[in-house]
């Protein structure tokens, strides 16, 4: 079976370009508050030294505010010198700030709840203080440390009041932040909502200032709305391995990639080590002592299963005919289920080939029959159908 790479979908949209947009994945961060995330010193090594391989362009840290631990293991991960640029996740404040540059990364995320939620019950502060806030922490860093990469997420976005938001974006973006950050911090933004908004806030900040989507999964617009955000001009999106995060999580590393590859196969081949796919999820599984969910996007066990006639007649011709994307392409591989009572007699014939059997068109008919009704009492397993077909050929 050869599969050819499919061309992006043809649509009235035009293909988005991989080039146009980075991933900054945070598992090392949001993945630790997910309910089972408690990386130890070693496991982030070798989750950072994992997406290094795969490509990922940032790797998202946890603030060093969490204990005198976590700093360290910060100041460790940038020792290694990754290609991926280290950044932490801190609070808009300056004794965070200033723990944060010491630790050797290469940029900061900093944060401000904007919504009425955030502002009466997080921290109490309201528009005008955040900007204050914003002014003083910014200007000291741009002083005293101009080669960070900084970015300004107004956090609980699609929550806030749109004035307070474009007020705030664009006093972060005056004072020079490379980035600004939606976040849709307890997934209720539909695709529509982020493309408007992502729309509006570009009309906001200035010329190459970058913008950032973190998207919850609550309601599961989680990869839809992190590709509504691309498709209206953010340059980053946050990610996390197999989506780990609070509560059901974030934007799954591997869901979000399988979305853009149908844009542009070559532009993530080129980008990404896309093979080391099942390497990463089955890392964070084994870490977070949970499996893989049986219907995660690529790598889950049944992502790739074809079990009814029809489309197994098809799959054979062509897997294209029922995969966007060909499996290769994230090194997994396909399951052919022939043996169940959905099958038909081109996927039965196509088995019977593979063992050296050949069967002629009645005698097809009726072991194809036969195996259907058996499998009313469950699937039969590859040696079932193999001993089933060398025994009825010859009957
Ligand atoms: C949606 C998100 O995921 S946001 C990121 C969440 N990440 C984290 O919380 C990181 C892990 N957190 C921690 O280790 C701790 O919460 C710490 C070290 C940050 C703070 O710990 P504590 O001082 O014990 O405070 P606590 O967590 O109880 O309360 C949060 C504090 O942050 C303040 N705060 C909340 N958001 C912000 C912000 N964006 N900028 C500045 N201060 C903020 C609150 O006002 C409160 O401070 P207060 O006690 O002076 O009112
Ligand atoms: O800093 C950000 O943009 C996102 C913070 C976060 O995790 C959230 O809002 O859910
Ligand atoms: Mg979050």
């Amino acid at each position: 079976m050869t599969q050819q790479i499919p061309q992006p979908a043809q649509s009235t949209t035009p293909p988005i370009p991989a080039r146009s947009w980075a991933i900054i994945d945070s598992t090392l961060r949001e993945g630790e508050q997910f309910a089972r995330g408690n990386f130890k010193s070693d496991d982030k090594v070798e989750v950072a030294r994992a997406l290094d391989a795969f490509g990922a362009e940032y790797i998202e840290l946890t603030t060093p505010m969490v204990s005198a631990q976590t700093a360290c293991d910060i100041r460790r991960l940038a020792g290694l010198n990754l290609n991926a640029k280290l950044l932490t996740h801190v609070r808009c404040h300056m004794e965070d700030v200033q723990r944060a540059v010491d630790t050797g990364v290469d940029g900061l995320d900093l944060l401000f709840g904007t919504s009425s939620f955030l502002r009466e019950f997080s921290h109490g502060k309201n528009i005008g203080q955040i900007i204050e806030s914003a002014q003083t922490v910014i200007g000291w860093l741009k002083t005293h440390h101009p080669q960070l990469e900084l970015r300004f997420s107004a956090e609980d976005t699609f929550r806030s009041e749109e004035t307070d938001l474009m007020a705030v974006y664009r006093a972060v973006s005056d004072l020079g932040v490379d980035r600004v950050g939606l976040a849709d911090t307890v997934g209720v933004a539909t695709p529509r909502q982020v493309y408007a908004l992502v729309r509006e806030v570009r009309n906001v900040i200035r010329e190459g200032c970058g913008i950032e989507f973190h998207g919850h999964n609550d309601t599961g617009c989680a990869v839809s709305n992190a590709y509504e955000a691309v498709e209206a001009g953010a340059t980053h999106i946050d990610t996390t391995i197999l989506g780990i995060g609070e509560r059901n999580g974030i934007t799954p590393l591997g869901g979000f990639l399988a979305r853009m590859f149908t844009f542009d196969p070559q532009g993530l081949v080129d980008k990404y080590n896309l093979e080391l796919l099942p390497e990463l999820d089955n890392m964070i599984a084994r870490m977070v002592g949970l499996p893989i969910p049986w219907n995660n996007y690529l790598t889950g066990e049944f992502a790739y299963n074809h079990k009814a006639g029809m489309h197994l007649k098809a799959i054979y011709l062509n897997p294209g005919a029922y995969e966007a994307i060909p499996p290769g392409a994230f090194g997994v591989g396909r399951r052919i289920q022939a043996a169940s009572k959905v099958t038909g007699k081109h996927a039965i014939a196509y088995k019977a080939r593979e063992l050296g059997l050949h069967y002629g068109e009645d005698a097809l008919r009726r072991v194809t029959d036969h195996i259907k009704a058996l499998a009313e009492q469950g699937d039969l397993d590859d040696a079932h159908l193999e001993a089933l077909l060398r025994e009825w050929v010859s009957a």
